[in-house]
């Protein structure tokens, strides 16, 4: 049964996660809090090796907090493990069954641990596995192994799933079935936290996201909200050649930027409102620039992650 409570799904505070000792020490995790309300998809994003894995196997009581508390559903996720294992769904990032294994018994043996499963054959139609049921695991492919992960995950019927990257690596029909997946999920109250490298997943699927650099969150909030926080939008303006650009960023708003990359076409970096667009044309009228086109490129959560995580490679 879904959580109707308010306590939040996930709770982590202050977590400390190092590996390695002495010289060798990797801090994972630095600080980080975050919350995740019930019934929501909250979006797990930050560059490779910010601590998203780390974070979420603490949640999931793989690992015990060196410093600062973590709650699921309100329990110790160490401690509680026993009370949580039924209630809780987990995606590993790769293994979880048996090598000589076939799919479809990995799953139906699953299902057996819960007391109220989901039935196995539609679940095994709906993820298209049923061409690869009778496949043993070490056959499986990259992305035939995360469809069975993923459904190992949701079987028992959670109340909170971890998946993390679960559509990393699948073909574009699998990656859709399991936004579906997600998305009835949301639709039955069931809380899912997951990991992802890809943008467009995060702003589509999510209603909240945590982006989190270097093992603290560095900005939340659901993706219209970030991407707005950027306000740094981008218009292409296509007019007569040799504007005075210097004029026209004055008009608009501080810090905007205007630039000609070629002679007639503008980039003009700034905030976009109504009253933005009005000054625009204002400008044009009182210049005699007679517009060939605008067009308003708004920001996307990968532009606005990338601000604010950086474009150099990690
Ligand atoms: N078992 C381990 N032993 C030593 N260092 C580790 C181990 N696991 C992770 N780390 C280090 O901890 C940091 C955080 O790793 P983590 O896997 O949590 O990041 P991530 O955000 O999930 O990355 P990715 O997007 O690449 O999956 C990295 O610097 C990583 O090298």
């Amino acid at each position: 049964m879904p959580s109707t409570t308010s306590v939040p799904a996930v709770e982590v505070r202050d977590l400390v996660m190092h590996y390695g000792r002495g010289d060798g020490q990797v801090r994972a995790v630095d600080g980080l809090s975050l919350q995740v309300a019930p019934g929501t998809v909250t979006a797990i994003l930050g560059p490779n090796g910010a601590g998203k894995t780390t974070t979420i196997e603490t949640c999931e009581g793989f690992r015990r907090p060196q410093s600062g508390q973590v709650r699921v559903l309100g329990l110790d996720p160490v401690g509680d493990a026993e009370e949580l294992r039924p209630r809780v769904g987990v995606m590993l990032q790769s293994g979880g069954a048996w090598l000589g294994v076939r799919a479809g018994e990995m799953l139906r043996h699953m299902a057996s641990l819960y007391a109220h499963p989901m039935p196995v054959e539609p679940l095994v139609e709906r993820l298209g596995m049923t061409s690869f049921a009778r496949t043993t695991y070490r056959r499986l492919s990259g992305g035939q192994k995360q469809r069975l992960s993923l459904a190992m995950a949701i079987v028992g019927r959670p109340e909170l799933v971890f998946l993390d990257e679960p559509t990393a690596g699948l073909d574009p029909q699998s990656r859709r079935a399991t936004w579906d997946l997600v998305d009835e999920l949301r639709r039955h109250g069931v809380t899912t936290v997951l990991t992802t490298h890809y943008m467009d997943e995060a702003q589509q699927l999510s209603d909240f996201v945590h982006i989190i650099d270097a093992g603290r969150v560095i900005a939340s909030g659901t993706p219209t909200e970030l991407v707005a926080d950027g306000a740094q939008n981008t218009i292409r303006l296509r007019t007569r050649a040799g504007l005075d650009t210097d004029s026209l960023a004055k008009e608009l708003p501080a810090g905007a930027t205007v630039a000609e990359p070629e002679p007639g076409h503008y980039v003009l970096t700034t905030g976009v409102d109504p009253a933005v667009l009005h000054r625009l044309t204002g400008w044009c009228a009182a210049h005699d620039v007679l517009v060939d086109s605008v067009l308003v490129e708004h920001q996307t959560l990968e532009d606005r992650f990338l601000e604010l995580t950086g474009r150099e490679l990690r």
